[in-house]
């Protein structure tokens, strides 16, 4: 029996949101065996992130190798880095494992305003592993970091900011609409370098987004593993994640989680 293999390297959310517990979530959802890579341990909660745990790079290295020395991958994703020198690690090991299939979402702020990347490390995420990569999944407010902007307003904007990220490198863009102000919509922009495909689906009036970004660059990641396109993936990550939030927790006091099993369970 065989089965599409995909990968997350990230920081764990022991509140099971976002984080490499989304991912594995999402992965096993989208009927591909999750593997991960701990980069950092969090402490957190839907109240916020209270502790942040980065793990040595001799244990990052040594899990990577562990993957791709034995297992292999069809896909891979990362998530939360946090310093310059995983990053630099992080893109070492992909490029030496020729990996393909790569998202990577450039997460550098939790929901709750906690930084997730350190200062230092952002101009490494751009020179070095933006050009890697197959996918970006940038929010707007990470667009804006990147690209030096004030913000992004409109989708006018959006598709201005999209072709100037692909021009750092990455294959395919998907510019996430979700902080868009003063829009009924949630849109997200593709752009391949060609052509601009938007993915729409009604906002849902809830707080509970917790790892939404996440779960929808997770749900990318398992259909490139089965080999889907791009364009098909994305579209399936949406009716993922749109399921995800109309169903979403109420779990714990502040910013609860998304409901992982609501696509497969409708
Ligand atoms: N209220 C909402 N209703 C519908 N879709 C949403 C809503 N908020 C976000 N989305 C969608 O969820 C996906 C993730 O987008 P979002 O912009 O929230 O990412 P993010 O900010 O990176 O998430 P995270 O906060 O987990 O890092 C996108 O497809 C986006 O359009
Ligand atoms: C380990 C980890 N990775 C990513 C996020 C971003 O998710 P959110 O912005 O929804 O908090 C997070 N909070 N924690």
């Amino acid at each position: 029996m065989t089965i599409a293999k995909a990968l997350t390297i990230a920081g764990s959310d022991c509140g099971g949101g976002a984080g490499i517990q989304a991912d594995l979530k999402s992965f096993q959802e989208r009927d591909v065996f999750g593997m991960s890579v701990i980069t950092v341990l969090t402490a957190q909660n839907t109240l916020g992130v209270h502790g942040v745990y980065p793990q040595t790079l001799e244990a990052i290295g040594a899990q990577i190798d562990a993957i791709f020395q034995d297992m292999g991958t069809d896909a891979v994703k990362t998530g939360m880095l946090f310093s310059d020198e995983i990053v630099h690690l992080v893109v070492e090991k992909l490029q030496q494992y020729k990996a393909k299939n790569i998202v990577v979402d450039p997460v550098m702020i939790a929901k709750g305003g906690a930084p997730l990347l350190q200062k230092q490390a952002m101009d490494t995420v751009k020179s070095r592993l933006l050009p890697i990569a197959t996918v970006i999944t940038p929010n707007l407010p990470e667009a804006c970091e990147i690209l030096g902007l004030d913000s992004i307003n409109t989708l006018e904007e959006m598709k201005k900011a999209a072709k100037a990220l692909r021009e750092l490198g990455p294959k395919y863009v998907v510019l996430k609409g979700g902080h868009l102000e003063g829009s009924n919509e949630a849109v997200d922009i593709l752009f391949d370098g060609e052509e601009y495909f938007y993915f729409t689906a009604k906002r849902i009036d809830t707080i509970h987004t917790h790892g939404t970004g996440c779960t929808f660059a997770a749900a990318i990641t398992a259909e490139l593993a089965k080999g889907k396109s791009v364009h098909e993936a994305v579209g399936t990550a949406k009716q993922f994640i749109q399921a995800a939030i109309e169903e979403s927790l109420c779990i714990g006091k502040g910013i609860g989680p998304t409901k992982h099993s609501a696509y497969r369970l409708r």
